[in-house]
């Protein structure tokens, strides 16, 4: 040993005083008293004893792993109160910096694990001379093992089925999937059944010790990044064929969920977009989905009617099923406001395209991934809704609350025009057989005849004012939805949905509300055209709702202007999650 090694760790000393004893062992022990003096060994000591001692204090694991999700959160509330002081405005701006953001970003993705090598497997031939063992002790504590254990098939051995993600045993990095487990606590599992073995780790306190064979060539692996969003509840607790309930994720349609393994075929490991729970739980995989949602319309077709059942879309109405449509379908709807006076409908459209291309659309999960804002184009905003509803009352509210900001597409026609319209303010006027022909082309997004001419929205026309700054506000016939849902225009779809039809009774009735079925909408809304809002609502939710991002219930006026009004102001500033294919 040299001056330097003074400062030797005392163990690592110790050590190699009694290597020094050691008089037989030849190159052996020559190898390993020149390992044990080595610098890097050395300094790998010192690193360890730095982390050892300061980990009494601190906690090396990530308390979470969704910061930047976090930070999303405290936008929103920060937009609510920015106007109060300068300093939240501050905030505001200095946690939208990309660098801050690209910061956040890192930290989950270490959090989440995203940084391990990929390591060439170990050659199973290896294995084949000697056996090797691993003791692994892990400390009890209320927080799950975090993994599931099952009898293999061929072998008739206890092994562990799967870590979950971020669970205590994932973090631990001596568990993995596949390992043979051999003695738990000193007592063997030999014949023994996975509940067996459940209630020794049960009954077992401080810590646990396990004796397990490894299983080469399958641990740590790397997080996926895939998002999805689902289109179905999911309540594990009702699925009698989840492999282990309390491993299980529940779920609501619509919640963003990271997938982070699909390493089973028929259960992935997902955790919820925005919780802080590290451990992912298991959910059903979309082939698992798929093929469950399959059966249940083979054997009760009554689960297309709305009736909910098991880990399938869940409809709050039966009566609007799309094998029992519940109104003739829909052939009007105004493109121009239906003021308060009333005043003839100038456009009635008339969709024929059937409905029925979506009811064999199998909802499970739609992948996803964020849409950051960019600076002077902003998403167009879609108002949806069973006709009679109210989009129009909204958008026209909402374009006046700041008419330079908010703008609808002037409607092109194939009517003659007047000499008193000029051409561009109230309308378009192109020459029928122009119209026809874009119309073959794909080029409207909705159109119809009413007494002879042709109406119509192009996309175009919302093209051009996405690309001029300002926000384009669409209340389209919800037949349009297939035609706008596409890449090009990448809408933001706000299902604008009805109360109770006591409420919207009493809500049009106190508003003296005009009935949008009447032509000249000059009278109230009749007992049964609620009815139909009502029916048709959930319809179109049945129908269309994965293409969703929000929905407003358009009880009270104003509370919906503005829950309307905060949607525009997160399409214009936040990201927000799209089909992934819209951002590739
Ligand atoms: N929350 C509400 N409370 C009271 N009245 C409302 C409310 N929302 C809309 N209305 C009224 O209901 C009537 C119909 O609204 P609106 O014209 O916006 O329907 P719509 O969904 O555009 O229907 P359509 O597509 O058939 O034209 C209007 O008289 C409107 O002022």
């Amino acid at each position: 040993m040299d001056s330097s090694s003074e400062h030797w760790d005392p163990a690592l000393t110790r050590l190699l005083a009694s290597l020094r004893e050691v008089q037989s062992g030849g190159e052996d022990v020559a190898f390993l008293s020149e390992l044990l003096q080595s610098k890097q060994l050395h300094a790998l000591v010192q690193v360890h004893n730095k982390i050892v001692a300061k980990g009494k204090d601190d906690k090396f694991y990530p308390l979470l792993s969704n910061a930047m999700q976090v930070t999303l959160e405290v936008f929103e509330l920060l937009h609510n109160v920015v106007s109060v002081s300068k300093e939240y405005g501050e905030l505001l701006s200095l946690l939208q910096k990309p660098h801050f953001q690209a910061i956040l970003c890192t930290h989950d993705a270490v959090a989440q694990k995203d940084y391990y090598p990929h390591l060439p497997d170990i050659p199973p031939e290896l294995d084949d001379e000697e056996e090797t063992v691993k003791i692994v002790q892990l400390v009890k504590s209320d927080e799950p093992l975090g993994a599931t254990i099952k009898t293999d098939e061929e072998t008739g051995k206890i092994v562990i089925a799967r870590v979950m993600h971020g669970g205590a045993a994932d973090r631990s990095g001596l568990i993995h999937a596949g390992d043979e487990v051999i003695e738990v606590n000193g007592i063997s599992v030999e014949n023994k059944t996975p509940a067996d073995v459940l209630s020794i780790l049960q009954s077992s306190e401080g810590t646990i010790t396990f004796k397990l064979v490894p299983s080469f060539g399958k641990g740590g692996s790397r997080e996926s990044k895939v998002r999805v969003r689902a289109l179905f509840n999911y309540n594990s607790s009702e699925d009698p064929y989840i492999p282990c309930k309390e491993a299980g994720l529940d779920f609501k349609k619509g919640d963003v969920l990271h997938i982070v393994s699909q390493d089973d075929a028929y259960w992935w490991q997902a955790r919820r977009e925005g919780d802080r729970v590290m451990r992912a739980g298991l959910i059903p995989s979309r082939a698992l989905q798929e093929g469950r949602i399959i059966h249940e319309r083979q054997t009760d077709p009554q689960t297309l009617d709305g009736k909910p059942a098991l880990c399938s879309v869940s409809v709050t109405n039966s009566d609007c099923a799309p094998k029992t449509p519940c109104s003739p379908t829909p052939t009007a709807t105004a493109l121009l406001p239906c003021k308060s006076t009333p005043k003839v409908k100038k456009v009635i459209y008339d969709i024929t395209e059937n409905d029925d291309f979506d009811r064999e659309m199998i909802p499970t999960y739609e992948e996803v991934a964020r849409l950051y804002p960019r600076p002077g184009m902003v998403r167009p905003i879609v108002l949806v809704g069973a006709p009679g509803v109210g989009r129009n009352e909204l958008r026209r509210r909402l374009i006046a609350t700041d008419p330079e900001k908010y703008v609808t597409p002037i409607p092109f026609t194939s009517r003659p025009q007047k000499s008193s319209e000029p051409n561009g303010k109230d309308y378009m006027f192109v020459a029928r057989e122009k119209m026809e022909q874009d119309i073959a082309d794909g080029k409207f997004i909705e159109h119809g005849e009413y007494k002879g001419n042709l109406y119509g929205t192009s996309a175009e026309s919302v093209e051009t004012i996405v690309n001029s700054g300002r926000v384009c506000v669409l209340s389209p016939h919800w037949q349009a939805l297939k035609m706008l849902r596409t890449p090009r225009l990448r809408p933001y779809i706000v299902f604008i949905r009805p109360p109770s039809q006591e409420r919207l009774v009493e809500t049009r009735t106190a508003a003296n509300a005009r009935s949008t079925f009447d032509k000249e909408c000059s009278r109230a809304f009749t007992e049964e055209e609620f009815s139909d809002i009502v029916r048709s609502s959930n319809r179109i939710n049945f129908l269309y709702g994965y293409m969703f991002d929000e929905e407003i219930v358009n009880e009270d006026l104003a509370a919906a202007l503005s829950q309307l009004l905060k949607a525009a102001w997160r399409v214009q500033s936040e990201p927000l999650w799209v089909p992934a294919s819209w951002v590739q």
